[in-house]
């Protein structure tokens, strides 16, 4: 567990006017846990802070060990044992990228792993030799991530790490954190949602320098008090169940709670449980299944919810047994279908992308 009550306070020097964050927490630490949220909203300062890169008041409490308390001095940065990924690499210039790793392995006690384990793992053996300027950005952060796991820290901490990253990277390396976060928890800042869903059932929801909420992303995706809401009314993301492919027709037939769910796929999935994104604006509601039509997926729902927004159109919270889906129409379509909460619908779902 990590235990934050931390204060932080910024002093515009051109205004004068002072930004106070505050932020408490007791963080499990399983797996990965996100810190998501608006730009501007904290959630770097809250991991500087952690770190302890950034002066703040207040306790903070890994496991056992006190880091900072009101009663004790601060325990600096290099002795909390935390492996830092920043979203630009920070490597030395000057050496190459065996001897940036080796630095790491210096500082380290003990070693979980290996130099040539994580650069075989992270296929990057072939350049130990290459000065870190010659490298890609993708080839950078590979090396910064086993640069941290070499310090063989107790927590690892990433902000951003992929964001500048290619598609390919990214298929590289969002496996290996998870399969990281099994042996060491992971805190891990991201905008993408789609990051967030496939590493963690554990999120933070940072807000107006504050922790909102916390708990697992779908479930936090669904409540309408919270300020991620704006966000998530443009679509959710989904859990289904794979049950076949057909190369032929480059569809996968998957199992939404108990309905049938076909989603076209190039390739057939690597695993049996995959995610969904499905915008709001893809997913046409009707009061019966519509016919002779090229919509491949229709799904029984029950509106359990409904906003209406500035622009007179209208979100549908729509439920199935155990996941939910928004549906944006019209104000027009609303009062045409007469719907309300409890009404039955047919949920039409144009396009979805996977996410995983
Ligand atoms: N050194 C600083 N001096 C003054 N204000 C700061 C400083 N660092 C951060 N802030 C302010 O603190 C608030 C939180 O900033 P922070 O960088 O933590 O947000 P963030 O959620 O990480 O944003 P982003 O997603 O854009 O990186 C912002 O209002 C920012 O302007």
């Amino acid at each position: 567990m990590l235990k934050l009550d931390i204060q932080k306070s910024f002093i515009n020097q051109q205004t004068g006017v002072s930004r106070e964050l505050y932020f408490k927490a007791n963080i499990d630490l399983s797996g990965v846990c996100v810190i998501f949220g608006d730009s501007g909203a904290g959630k770097t300062t809250l991991l500087r802070c952690l770190i302890g890169l950034e002066s703040c008041v207040g306790d903070i409490q890994f496991k056992q060990q006190i880091w900072q308390s009101e009663q004790q001095k601060s325990i600096p940065t290099e002795k909390r044992g935390i492996g830092v990924v920043f979203q630009e690499p920070r490597l030395f210039p000057h050496l190459n990228v065996q001897q940036n790793l080796q630095l790491a392995v210096n500082k380290a006690s003990s070693h979980a792993f290996t130099i040539e384990q994580l650069a075989n793992k992270l296929g990057f053996t072939e350049l130990l030799t290459h000065q870190t300027t010659q490298l890609s950005g993708g080839q950078k952060q590979r090396v910064a991530i086993a640069r941290a796991l070499l310090t063989d820290p107790q927590l690892l901490v990433m902000d951003e790490p992929l964001s500048s990253l290619d598609q390919g990277s990214k298929q590289l390396l969002l496996p290996f954190i998870k399969e990281v976060s099994q042996k060491i928890p992971i805190l891990y800042i991201t905008h993408s949602e789609q990051e967030l869903f496939y590493l963690s059932r554990n999120m933070l929801l940072v807000n107006d320098g504050q922790i909102e909420a916390s708990g697992e992303p779908q479930q936090l995706f669904l409540n309408s008090d919270l300020s991620l809401i704006k966000f998530a009314h443009q679509g959710l993301i989904l859990s289904v169940d794979v049950k076949s492919y057909d190369p032929e027709e480059a569809l996968i037939k998957a199992c939404l709670d108990s309905q049938n769910l076909y989603i076209s796929a190039e390739t057939p999935p690597l695993v049996e449980k995959i995610q969904v994104k499905i915008n709001s604006r893809d997913v046409i509601v009707a009061l019966q299944p519509i016919e002779e039509s090229s919509l491949l997926n229709c799904l029984s729902a029950k509106v359990v919810g409904f906003d209406i927004d500035s622009q007179k159109a209208v979100v549908l919270t729509l439920q199935f047994e155990t996941q939910s889906l928004y549906a944006y129409i019209t104000l027009r379509s609303f009062n045409k279908l007469q719907l309300a909460v409890g009404s039955e619908v047919f949920a039409h779902v144009k396009t979805m992308s996977i996410v995983n």
